[in-house]
C-alpha cells in the first residue's frame, strides 16, 4: 500500500487550514475558554472544519478522531462566533453554510477504530495565541500503526530566511520537509550523534506540561550539557526530525500525575521522526498506543530521540 491519496489529501487538507489559522492569526484571535480551561479560539474550529471536509469527501468511511466538538458553538450565545468560523472556512469554500460548519466539525468525533485519521487542528494553541509556533497535526492510522502523518507549522524558521514549515511522512518512505510557501520537498534526517552544535533538547513553553527540572537532569545524564529550548506543540518533533535537536522530553507534571496524553498530540510527529530515522517512545521505553482510544491510558510521558542515544534516556529514566 502507498497511501498516495491519502498523502496528497493530507497535504492539501493541512496546508489549507494552515492558511485558515495565518489569516486568523493576522486578525489577532480571542480565547474562548474551553469546558478544561483550555483555550480555542475560531482557527481551531474553522482549521478542524476545513480538514473534515477534505476527508469526508475524499474517505467517506474512515472515522476521523478530532480535538473539537461542536456542541458549544450551536449554543445561541455563540453564534457570533460561529459566523465568524464561518468567514473563516468560506475564503477556502465559498458556499459553505454554518450548518456546513458544525456538520463538518462533527465529523471529527469519531472513534478510533482499524483505520481513522486523528487531527489536531491547532496543537499549541497558546503559542498560536502568543504569535509564536503551533502546529496543524493529522495523521492516519493502521491497526494501531501511524501510517501517514502530516504536520504543518506556519511559524517555523528555515534555513534561508523563509518561515513556514510542512513535515510530510509516508511509514517506509521518509520523511520530508517542504517549505509552506511551496519548493522541493527536502529529506529529513535527525541529528548525527558528533554533530555537537544539533545536540541540543526541546521541551515544552508550558511548565505545567511537563516536568522542567527532571527533563533537564535527563538531559544532562545523557550528555546535553548546552540549556533546553522551549518551543510549543509538536513542532518540537519537527525540529527533531530535522536535525535540529537531538532529544524532546515530556515527563508527567507532578500538579497533574493523572494526565494522559492525546492521540492527536503525537501521532502525526511520532511518525514524522521515525521516518527521520529517529526513535519515539513513552518513558518506559513502551511504544505510544494509538490502538485503544482518544488517550492513551497505558504510556506515560513521551520521549522522541535521534535514535543512538534513546537507550541511554530510557536507562536514565528508570535511575531517576
Ligand atoms: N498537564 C498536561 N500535560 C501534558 N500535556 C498537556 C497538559 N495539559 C494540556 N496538554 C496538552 O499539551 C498540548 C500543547 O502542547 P505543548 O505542551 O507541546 O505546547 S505548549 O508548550 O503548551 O504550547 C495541548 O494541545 P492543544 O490543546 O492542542 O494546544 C494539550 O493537549
Ligand atoms: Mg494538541
Amino acid at each position: 500500500m502507498t497511501y498516495a491519496k491519502e498523502k496528497e489529501v493530507a497535504i492539501a487538507a493541512a496546508t489549507a487550514a494552515a492558511k485558515l489559522c495565518e489569516q486568523v492569526r493576522a486578525d489577532i484571535p480571542q480565547a474562548i475558554e474551553k469546558k478544561d480551561k483550555s483555550p480555542v479560539t475560531v482557527a481551531d474550529f474553522g482549521a478542524q472544519a476545513i480538514i473534515c471536509q477534505a476527508l469526508a469527501a475524499a474517505f467517506p468511511d474512515d472515522p476521523v478522531v478530532g480535538e473539537e466538538d461542536a456542541k458549544e458553538l450551536r449554543k445561541p450565545e455563540m453564534a457570533e462566533t460561529l459566523t465568524k468560523v464561518t468567514h473563516y472556512v468560506q475564503a477556502l469554500s465559498p458556499d459553505a453554510t454554518p450548518e456546513d460548519v458544525t456538520r463538518w466539525i462533527d465529523h471529527g468525533n469519531g472513534q478510533v477504530s482499524s483505520r481513522y485519521w486523528t487531527l489536531d487542528p491547532i496543537d499549541g494553541t497558546k503559542g498560536f495565541l502568543r504569535q509564536d509556533q503551533y502546529a496543524v497535526a493529522l495523521a492516519l492510522v493502521e491497526n494501531g500503526e501511524v501510517k501517514v502523518g502530516v504536520l504543518a507549522c506556519p511559524a517555523m524558521p528555515l534555513d534561508g530566511g523563509q518561515t513556514g514549515a510542512l513535515y510530510v511522512a509516508v511509514r517506509g518512505e521518509g520523511a520530508t520537509m517542504v517549505p509552506l510557501s511551496g519548493g522541493e520537498p527536502q529529506r529529513l534526517q535527525v541529528v548525527m550523534a558528533d554533530d555537537v552544535a544539533n545536540f541540543r533538547f526541546v521541551e515544552s513553553v508550558e511548565a505545567a506540561h511537563g516536568d522542567q527540572s527532571k527533563q533537564n537532569a535527563i538531559a544532562q545524564a545523557v550528555g546535553i550539557t548546552t540549556e533546553s529550548f522551549r518551543v510549543d506543540s509538536q513542532a518540537k518533533y519537527g525540529i527533531v526530525a530535522s536535525g535540529k535537536a537531538a532529544l524532546y522530553l515530556r515527563l508527567p507534571s507532578p500538579k497533574y500525575p493523572d494526565y494522559r496524553e492525546n492521540i492527536w498530540d503525537h501521532a502525526a510527529g511520532a511518525i514524522v521522526v521515525e521516518e527521520a530515522g529517529g526513535r519515539v517512545s513513552d518513558m518506559y521505553g513502551q511504544p505510544l498506543n494509538f490502538a485503544e482510544g482518544s488517550k492513551m491510558m497505558n504510556n506515560r510521558g513521551i520521549v522522541v530521540s535521534n535514535g543512538t542515544i534513546h537507550d541511554q534516556v530510557i536507562a536514565a529514566l528508570a535511575e531517576n
